[in-house]
């Protein structure tokens, strides 16, 4: 939904969904470019609806954005992080979890809706390069950083 000056405080939840494949465990990361405004790439994720908990809105917003179902992944619920940036100058606050596909492609196939015109699977560097925005940027290698040393 569009912002408007004036509007109260945007709130949004989603998942980063990463995936670990190969011998050498090759950590690549889900985003997904919108089909409208600027075609920003961003993992799944989206408002978070009155009476709604951000995680059932991370879920939900998972499903519709990417097909993918809850036990199609595991949430990692020690990796939580917030990110607040201005939207047309009403601050956004987006909580993150991280969660790890548990079958790859082509077993557990993506499937856009029309919010969304493209998928890819990327590692870090070139997730960080597609997200763009700093905080993201600084999330993912959060991420990846957690990934190592924890999981
Ligand atoms: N321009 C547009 N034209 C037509 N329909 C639109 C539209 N914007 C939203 N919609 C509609 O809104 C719906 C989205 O609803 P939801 O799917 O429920 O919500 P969302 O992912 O939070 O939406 P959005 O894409 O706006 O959020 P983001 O913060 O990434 O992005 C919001 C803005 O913040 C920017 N942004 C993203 N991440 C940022 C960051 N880390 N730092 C700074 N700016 C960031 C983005 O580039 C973008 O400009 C869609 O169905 C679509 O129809």
């Amino acid at each position: 939904m569009a912002a408007s000056a004036g509007a109260t405080a945007l709130r949004a939840a989603g998942l980063v969904i990463f995936r670990r494949h190969g011998d050498k465990k090759i950590t690549e990361y889900l985003l997904m470019q919108t089909s409208y405004g600027n075609h920003h790439w961003t993992p799944p994720k989206g408002h978070v609806d009155p009476g709604e908990s951000d995680m059932e809105t991370a879920l939900r917003e998972t499903k519709e954005e990417s097909g993918l179902q809850r036990n199609s992944f595991h949430v990692v619920d020690e990796f939580r992080r917030e990110l607040c940036y201005d939207v047309f100058s009403v601050p956004k606050t987006v909580v993150y979890w991280l969660a790890e596909l548990i079958e790859p492609e082509p077993l557990t196939p993506i499937k856009l809706s029309a919010e969304h015109q493209a998928y890819d699977w990327l590692q870090l560097e070139d997730a960080c390069s597609r997200a763009g925005y700093e905080e993201m940027q600084s999330l993912l290698r959060e991420a990846d950083a957690f990934i190592n040393l924890r999981l």
